[in-house]
């Protein structure tokens, strides 16, 4: 196995570490937060896979200053976290709540006493319930209620924030949440589910021109959950297969965004479950962003049948997802090959496995292995010229894993639920003396 150091990456090279609000906070009632849809979908029996919610999670909201205490602890330079915009605009509309912003000024200020970078997130998927009762993201309104949300959150933590991501992987909170059905808000309707991903888009555009407005000075964003993909066998169906794969998962975002286009063959194949797009929406999609976000964990392998492929050769992980590193070089060789791209980050990469608590210590060799190997690739990506800033593990610690509830442990820092104890895991250790490590004379 590639050992990486420090020196197979830039200078400007940051690496941090990642969470979400819902998956971390808990305190979901506290100091004048709203409910979000995800507070409605974990109480829908049988949604989460273990009955649980993210209700305490990781008693963040209450813990934050250990919490960063941790994250500098691990000698990254930045933290990637995302606002709840229930706790900010407990209806997602009309009053602010103060105590919401309070909270993130507080969290944002002490990273900034911890010589961390704050990277945000605006919406990591916590809806506020009454924008759903009206249709969330279906809903067109929804788009202009995110940029208002925006333009609150900026005009209170301004240029301390580093950088502004709008969206947390809208694939996920469109296609996963109203077509799939797995995420909430829990509905399997692909028209919705269209309509909402190109509300997100439009969101994302319209949080766009306000952040331009408000924090000039920052850098603005997005992230997409994207996926390197391959056709089973060389046959013509699979290889056709892959192609409508790759439009739908990953150019149906990448295309808007950074071409102000929907692709065409995916388009014609949606029939009449297409958006409506209004004449100038592309243009603000595609406005020009500062960097992309690139969330990277696997491959997907696709044959004509539709069936995901499961090379007998491969590891995969807690999720099931195939342990393939080399896609994440092929992915971002084929960005760079196939757009005209601001800077990238890898604001995603980690691995579950079942991590076992051996007194105080955590001996997680396969998920040091995931980010060793992965974090060759990008480094291999940037040796061939692709313009990677950035790395964020997934995830700082154990959190609420959406549909999994508790079961599947991402963080490099080990939580018990039972006390709310954070045990460094062995990739925490490892990561400290790649992130910490002091940049080389060049
Ligand atoms: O499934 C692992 C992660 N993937 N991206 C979004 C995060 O919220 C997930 O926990």
């Amino acid at each position: 196995m590639t050992i990486i150091t420090r020196k197979d990456f830039p200078e400007y090279f940051t690496f941090g570490v990642a969470t979400s609000s819902y998956q971390i906070e808990g305190a979901t009632s506290a100091d004048g937060r709203g409910p979000s849809i995800w507070d409605t979908f974990c109480r829908e029996p049988g949604r989460i896979s273990d009955g649980s919610s993210g209700d305490v999670a990781c008693d963040h909201y209450h813990r934050w200053e250990e919490d960063l205490e941790l994250i500098s602890s691990l000698g990254v330079q930045a933290y990637r976290f995302s606002v709840a915009w229930p706790r900010v605009q407990p209806t997602g509309s009309g009053d602010i709540n103060p105590l919401g912003l309070d909270f993130y000024e507080r969290l944002v200020d002490g990273m900034l006493e911890r010589g961390l970078d704050p990277y945000l997130t605006l919406y990591h998927w916590d809806l506020p319930q009454p924008l759903q009762d009206v249709g969330g993201w279906a809903n067109r309104d929804t788009a202009y209620h995110f940029a208002e949300y925006a333009r609150a959150v900026a005009e209170r933590l301004g240029e301390r924030v580093k950088s502004y991501a709008t969206l947390n992987e809208p694939w996920c909170s469109s296609i996963l949440s109203y077509q799939i059905g797995e995420h909430a808000p829990g509905l399997r309707n692909r028209k919705l589910a269209l309509a909402a991903a190109h509300h997100l888009l439009l969101g994302h555009g319209e949080a766009v021109k306000v952040l331009r407005e408000v924090v000039p000075g920052a850098a603005i964003g997005t992230v997409l959950n994207l996926n390197a993909i391959t056709p089973a066998t060389s046959s013509e169906q699979d290889a056709a297969a892959a192609r409508f794969e790759d439009g739908a998962f990953n150019r149906w975002f990448l295309d808007p965004l950074l071409r102000g286009e929907y692709p065409a063959d995916v388009w014609e194949a949606y029939g009449d479950d297409v958006p409506q797009v209004q004449p100038d929406d592309l243009e603000t999609i595609r406005q020009p962003i500062d960097f992309l976000g690139v969330n990277y964990y696997s491959r997907s392998v696709v044959s004509a049948d539709g069936q995901q492929q499961r090379p007998s050769d491969s590891s995969y992980t807690d999720m099931g997802w195939e342990v393939y590193p080399q896609g994440l070089s092929d992915l971002l060789l084929r960005l760079k090959a196939d757009y005209t791209l601001p800077p990238i980050y890898i604001t995603e990469n980690g691995a579950a496995y079942k991590d076992t608590l051996e007194g105080s210590a955590v001996h997680d060799a396969e998920r040091v292995a995931y980010l060793q190997t992965h974090l060759a690739e990008v480094a291999s990506a940037v040796r061939q010229g692709v313009k990677v800033n950035g790395y964020f593990a997934w995830s700082l610690m154990d959190n609420f894993e959406w549909a999994h509830g508790y079961s599947k442990r991402f963080g490099l820092v080990y939580v018990d639920y039972g006390d709310q104890q954070r045990i460094l895991k062995d990739s925490a250790l490892w990561y400290r003396g790649l992130a910490g490590a002091k940049v080389p004379e060049l």
